[in-house]
């Protein structure tokens, strides 16, 4: 029994008062072990989250917090949770009462109630549930009642006392009026033993008994039988009491269990709507901030969309311009239409008319061509040109000859030399007849003017070879390639080729241009487009015709434009001069050579022309007498020889004409023989100290002049699809 009973200890005699705390919480595991294990692992870990948060904020402080409850394992040995929750029986009270009335009779009525004072009958339920509401309190003061009540009827127990307790009335009023019945009783019962006398007069109207004398142990015995069973009785009653005290407490019990659980329901629905709350406090700041940028971005739209708007307004109106403007281009489109409709049969018509025409045209110009070289066959094909240049400003001093220029053709050549012997002056004329005569005064143009059907005759596919013979300093490179602003032949051929070749181009022709410039100098050829030493030289390109003459490693160059041939024509004379400062005037004892192979294809026939232009800037004359370079005047006089050599044999109509004498006559013998048109510029000094050199170049061009060659054929070929 005793073992059952758990001993009063320091921790457990008197329940703790539940304060409120800040910082220790609600214990359900500690407070609730009943139940513990049909709460779900989720219930509890949101309790623990509830407690958790309740840490963290303060929140409902002094509402869910507890404190915590005293620890029923403390200064225990071993566990009791079951003895815990266990109410104290009848039984456990029966025996209490007996323990502690044998120990009162043992100790000689001197045992104190610290027997029953400590029995800890609620108390561990008092102190498991550790919670500061006023339904725990009133349990509590219910529950100390019952325990003053029992203490009280120990005591009265131990006491002897003779009066019979009035707690069965005190019963029906509660555990608070049975615990003063209890206490009043005490008191009296105090009082009673203290002063018997006086207690006796406070009791009810009993009859007092006689006193047993120490001998009578019957009596005694009797009345100390009588004692015990009214003791007896009143233990039973107070069993009664007891249980249905304990009835009560069980219903309290239950109560609070309700209540309890209650509680913690409603605790935990605080913490699942704090939970929502705080989610939807989190949500609603999302929602805040959400709104917030929304906000931003629907000003920022609300702005975009302003400006579209405004757009959109000048996009319709721009819409609806065009719209108009396409209605009326419709309009004017179906109007075109009609007149396309009309324009197209026109346009057909029309080209059969212009095919017509160009064939009419083509048919024209053929015309002209033969017309046009059948006029150049009769002035001769090879034609002599004689141009006397004017003295310069620093030539004042020198002294003319007398010149007569009486018509276009004929000139005049007076000799004022003075006779040493006599001291007078001696008078001599000669007089000479060209294709042309051109005195000192005629221009560039002029000249050129005279030129050009030669070039025309080029497109038409003949090769030509215009060359200027004369003195040292008598203007051939004046006249072949002219001074700043006064342009010679040679750029103003390439630009009448140009010219042509576009006019050309309506009628169906396309031309290309291949340009090289070489010279000879000593009997040997240079590439003036190239700064190699490399060994340039005339070979024969076809064995069957010894006419046909190709010029071994010389640069040909495509051109499409004049500006093209101008730059390789100044590329061509700076090499010359270049060459010039290294030989010693190089220049002017040289043979310049400029050839354009002109190849033109008609679009529509199976037709190619192939036309050569050869300009010559021939090296100065010079008697040997006066010349200082032998080797070079002898090669000069030698070539210029053999030049008038290969002239006179064509004139002559010779078999042989010894074009390979020279370099110069070989290299010009495609535009020397029949199938060339040759002009030749004679120029001539109009000095008196030039006169004898001059009268003999006049006299050469002269005998030239007189050279009527064979009718010169046209470079007519078909090309490669027409064969096929
Ligand atoms: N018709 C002309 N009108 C004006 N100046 C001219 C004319 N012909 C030649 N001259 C000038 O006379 C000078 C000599 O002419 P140019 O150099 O053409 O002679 P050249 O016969 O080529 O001499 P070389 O055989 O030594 O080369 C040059 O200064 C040139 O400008």
């Amino acid at each position: 029994m005793d073992s059952k009973i758990p001993k009063p200890s320091a921790s457990m005699s008197v329940p703790k008062k539940i304060v409120p705390s800040s910082t220790q919480f609600f214990d359900f595991k500690s407070a609730r072990n009943l139940n513990q294990s049909e709460k779900t692992a989720t219930e509890m870990e949101k309790k623990k989250a509830l407690t958790e948060k309740n840490q963290l904020s303060n929140f409902g402080q002094f509402k869910f917090i507890r404190s915590k409850s005293p620890d029923p394992n403390v200064g225990r040995s071993k566990p009791v949770a079951s003895k815990l929750r266990r109410s104290k029986s009848h039984a456990d009270l029966n025996n209490l009462l007996k323990v502690s009335h044998t120990t009162t009779f043992k100790a000689g009525m001197k045992r104190t109630n610290a027997g029953i004072e400590n029995i800890p009958a609620k108390r561990l339920k008092t102190t498991s549930i550790a919670k500061p509401t006023q339904l725990n309190i009133k349990t509590q003061e219910k529950k100390n009642a019952i325990i003053s009540t029992i203490k009280s009827t120990s005591l009265v127990a131990t006491t002897n006392a003779i009066k019979k307790p009035t707690l069965a009335k005190s019963n029906s009023d509660g555990p608070a009026a049975v615990a003063a019945a209890t206490s009043k009783q005490i008191q009296t019962k105090t009082v009673t033993n203290k002063k018997p006398a006086t207690a006796t007069t406070t009791t009810t109207a009993a009859k007092p008994k006689a006193k047993i004398p120490p001998y009578d142990f019957k009596a005694r015995f009797l009345d100390l039988k009588e004692r015990y069973d009214v003791i007896k009785a009143k233990n039973e009653e107070q069993k009664e009491q007891i249980a249905t005290l304990e009835v009560e407490a069980d219903k309290f019990e239950t109560r609070e269990r309700e209540l309890l659980d209650k509680i913690e329901k409603l605790e935990f629905e605080l913490f699942e709507a704090t939970d929502s709350r705080e989610k939807i406090e989190n949500e609603l700041m999302e929602m805040k901030k959400t709104n917030k940028s929304l906000t931003i971005k629907n000003n920022a739209l609300a702005a975009d969309l302003t400006m579209k708007s405004d757009e959109l307004k000048d996009t319709k109106q721009k819409f609806s311009d065009l719209t108009n403007k396409h209605e009326k281009q419709t309009i004017e489109y179906e109007d075109l239409k009609k007149v396309s409709g009309t324009l197209k049969i026109d346009f057909e018509e029309a080209s059969i008319k212009l095919n017509s025409a160009q064939e009419q045209l083509y048919q024209i110009n053929i015309e002209r061509k033969v017309l046009h070289n059948m006029v150049l066959d009769l002035r001769g094909n090879i034609r002599v040109f004689a141009r006397v240049r004017p003295p310069l400003q620093s030539e004042e001093d020198r002294m003319l000859c007398g010149w007569s220029f009486n018509d276009e053709t004929s000139l005049e050549i007076h000799n004022n030399e003075l006779v040493p012997s006599t001291g007078t002056r001696k008078q001599t004329k000669h007089d000479f007849s060209f294709d042309q005569v051109f005195d000192p005064n005629t221009t560039q143009e002029e000249i050129f003017e005279m030129v050009s059907p030669l070039i025309q005759s080029a497109l038409d596919g003949y090769n030509i070879c215009i060359f200027a013979y004369g003195q040292t300093g008598s203007g051939k490179t004046f006249t072949m390639d002219g001074a700043d602003q006064k342009l010679g032949i040679i750029p103003r051929t390439v630009k009448l080729l140009f010219d042509s070749m576009k006019t050309a181009e309506v009628l169906g022709w396309k031309y290309t241009i291949k340009a090289s410039f070489l010279e000879i100098y000593n009997e040997v050829l240079y590439d003036l487009l190239s700064n190699e030493n490399k060994n340039v030289e005339i070979r024969m390109a076809n064995a069957n015709n010894k006419t046909e003459i190709y010029v071994s490693n010389l640069t040909e160059i495509e051109v499409s434009t004049a500006a093209r041939l101008h730059e390789l024509m100044i590329v061509a004379r700076s090499n010359r001069a270049t060459a010039s400062t290294a030989g010693n005037e190089r220049s002017s004892r040289s043979h310049a050579v400029t050839r354009l192979e002109i190849t033109g294809k008609h679009a529509n026939r199976p037709e190619i022309l192939v036309g050569m232009i050869n300009l010559v800037d021939l090296a100065g004359s010079e008697s040997p007498k006066t010349s200082t370079r032998m080797d070079e005047t002898k090669n000069i006089n030698r070539s210029l020889s053999e030049l008038s050599n290969v002239i006179l044999a064509l004139v002559q109509k010779n078999e042989h004409v010894p074009y390979r004498n020279s370099k110069l006559t070989h290299l010009l013998m495609p535009s020397l023989g029949g199938n060339s048109k040759t002009l030749m510029f004679v120029n001539v000094s109009p000095f008196q100290d030039c006169f004898v050199e001059s009268v003999k170049s006049l006299r050469f061009a002269a005998t030239v002049n007189s050279c009527k060659l064979a009718k010169a054929k046209r470079n007519r070929q078909l090309n490669q699809s027409s064969i096929i």
